[in-house]
């Protein structure tokens, strides 16, 4: 929570009294069961005040602070006793900034398709002019509202402007279109946009992309929800006390580090590294946008069959442009003087695909999009879920081709028609099916629901999963619908399966699945290169005894670590 410039410190800024029941806002009546019960925990927010929530249950106490729940009994000074007693709106005092939905919801900060093709109209505001609109909107706002009336905080100062830009990272991207901004940078803007207008309160949601325990050291104070269990306190006592003694029966893992000692996934199969089959070839890859931002600059990389990669650098160093030269999405990736990809891809041969790679631009693009396996940021905010009637299977089906839209019987089978002779195709067909299942029970509601809640009893694993496999695929949540879009990356078990910011917005059981799924194994095959993007190198599935290799981007040069 950012500081508030209100000055009565003894009024909480938000106060939940101990033993309130939460209620979902349609419950229908006091005998539906609350969402949670604070208990004997009396829970207040201070101005000054950093909070962090965490547990499987945060998402219900974010959405109490958004007003989308009813706290019974009411609390005798509303939710917002600060604003209450000044008399102002709570809400318009208050930003919300939901890092949730990807980039997309960051809505005018990104649009996947215009990013790599030519900007079209519109599309050219550069980061600087939307700051520079937003003080016009607030300076609009203030006049419109006289000081005592506490609507508005007055405008940011200039000193104090100059010194968010700079504590973010934003000052050398004023001048680069929205359009053109990283993730990571897409973030930063968004949480300076939200500071601009200077709220009393900001709720950040789930800002970090990660993966779990990295608490940042501004938190003061967490407040936990995991079933029955509501905790809110100083950040010391949550991780003294109330971690020991409520994860003593074995559930640390969420709060341990990094992926323990797995020593599946381990590249195996080759005497050398060297006698595997390059999978990606590049040599003195160049990228420059405008004539003068050069992004990329005389990059090599060799990626070879078994390789597990992890790929490095800061917001903005060119990970994501690198990434969509290899897969094709990149303009640039047509001109490239040395950029070989591999030219076919049959999943039911023994290695996978042609050992001669092929310059990109002899290779056509669906066959490219079906040798390489995706999860991003970007392929997660372009995807078309609301494609009418799209299921779950539909969605992990598209897989096999890389494609976007079902494509009837054959899901994905335009690019395979091709390169398959008759007769093999039933083959492939029902190593599709049968691929498509495995996938859907390693990582469905099978991993990661909570039983009690979600299946009724007897009800068989595979019920449970075929259940699931039909349901259209906006039904799911956000964490779920990442998940089935992990399971479209690894269906078709490419040559190349590019993990880019895997775990962001799954629930932790979730991420449980998909790494006890990583650890078993038997997600990928020997003959597969994996690369992972995470900053976080406890993210990564492998360890350098197992062969993992970093490849680190900083200030347009690459290089193997
Ligand atoms: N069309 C464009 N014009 C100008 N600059 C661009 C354009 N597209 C991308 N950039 C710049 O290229 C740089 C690299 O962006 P990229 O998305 O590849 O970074 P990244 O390493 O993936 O970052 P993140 O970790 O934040 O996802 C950024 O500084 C971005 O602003």
């Amino acid at each position: 929570m950012f500081p508030s410039r209100v000055v009565r410190q003894s009024i909480p800024l938000i106060h939940i009294p101990r033993n309130s029941a939460v209620y979902a806002l349609g419950a229908a009546n006091k005998r539906s069961k609350p969402l949670f019960e604070t208990g004997s925990v009396d829970w207040s927010v201070d101005a000054k005040d950093s909070w962090a929530l965490v547990g499987r249950g945060k998402g219900h106490i974010f959405q109490t602070l958004l007003g989308h729940t009813r706290v019974s009994p009411t609390p005798p000074d509303s939710l917002y006793p600060k604003f209450k007693s000044l008399d102002q709106d709570a809400f318009s005092r208050l930003k919300f900034v939901s890092f949730r939905h990807s980039a997309s919801s960051a809505g005018e900060f990104y649009d996947y398709t215009a990013r790599y093709g030519a900007m079209r109209d519109g599309d050219d505001k550069t980061l600087g002019e939307r700051f520079d609109e937003i003080l016009q909107e607030e300076r609009v706002h203030m006049s419109e509202h006289t000081p005592e009336d506490g609507q508005h905080p007055g405008l940011i100062e200039e000193r104090e402007y100059r010194e968010l830009l700079e504590s973010l990272g934003l000052t050398p991207l004023l001048t680069v279109p929205l359009i053109a901004l990283s993730n990571g940078q897409t973030r930063r803007a968004r949480i300076a946009r939200a500071i601009l207008r200077r709220p009393d309160i900001i709720l950040l949601d789930e800002p970090l992309s990660i993966l779990k325990d990295v608490t940042p050291a501004f938190v003061s104070h967490i407040a936990f929800l995991e079933k029955d269990t509501f905790w809110a306190g100083p950040r010391d006592e949550f991780f003294g006390d109330f971690v020991k003694r409520h994860f003593k029966e074995g559930n640390t893992e969420v709060w341990a580090n990094g992926f323990g000692t797995g020593s599946a996934g381990t590249p195996k199969g080759w005497k050398t590294r060297e006698d595997a089959p390059l999978v990606v070839d590049l040599q003195g890859v160049n990228v420059v946008y405008q004539g003068k931002r050069k992004i990329l600059d005389q990059i090599s990389w060799q990626i070879r069959q078994g390789d597990r990669w992890h790929l490095k650098g800061q917001n903005g160093s060119g990970k994501t442009t690198l990434l969509s030269l290899i897969t094709g999405d990149h303009p640039q990736s047509y001109v490239q003087k040395h950029l070989l990809l591999p030219p076919t891809f049959s999943p039911t041969s023994p290695q996978g695909f042609t050992p001669t790679l092929a310059h990109r631009k002899r290779i056509p693009t669906p066959v490219l999009k079906s040798s390489i396996g995706v999860l991003s940021p970007e392929l997660f905010d372009a995807f078309p879920r609301r494609e009418p009637g799209m299921s779950v299977w539909d969605a992990v089906q598209t897989g096999f081709g890389g494609v976007f839209v079902p494509a009837g019987e054959g899901v994905g089978m335009a690019s395979v028609d091709d390169i398959f002779e008759d007769g093999k195709r039933d083959e492939v067909r029902e190593w599709r099916v049968k691929r498509c299942w495995e996938v859907l029970e390693a990582l469905g509601p099978n991993s990661w629901a909570d039983k009690q809640v979600s299946q009724t009893p007897g009800e068989g694993a595979s019920e449970a999963t075929e259940a699931f496999a039909a349901r259209p695929i906006t039904s799911l949540t956000q964490g779920e619908q990442r998940v089935v879009l992990l399971m479209r990356a690894l269906v078709g078990r490419a040559p190349l399966v590019i993990l880019d910011e895997v775990w962001s917005g799954m629930e932790e059981g979730m991420i449980n699945a998909v790494k006890a799924y990583f650890k078993s194994g038997r997600a990928f095959g020997d003959h597969q290169a994996v690369v992972v993007v995470t900053h976080w190198e406890e993210e990564v599935p492998w360890t350098r005894e197992e062969g993992l290799q970093s490849f680190r981007l900083e200030k347009g040069y690459g290089k193997t670590e």
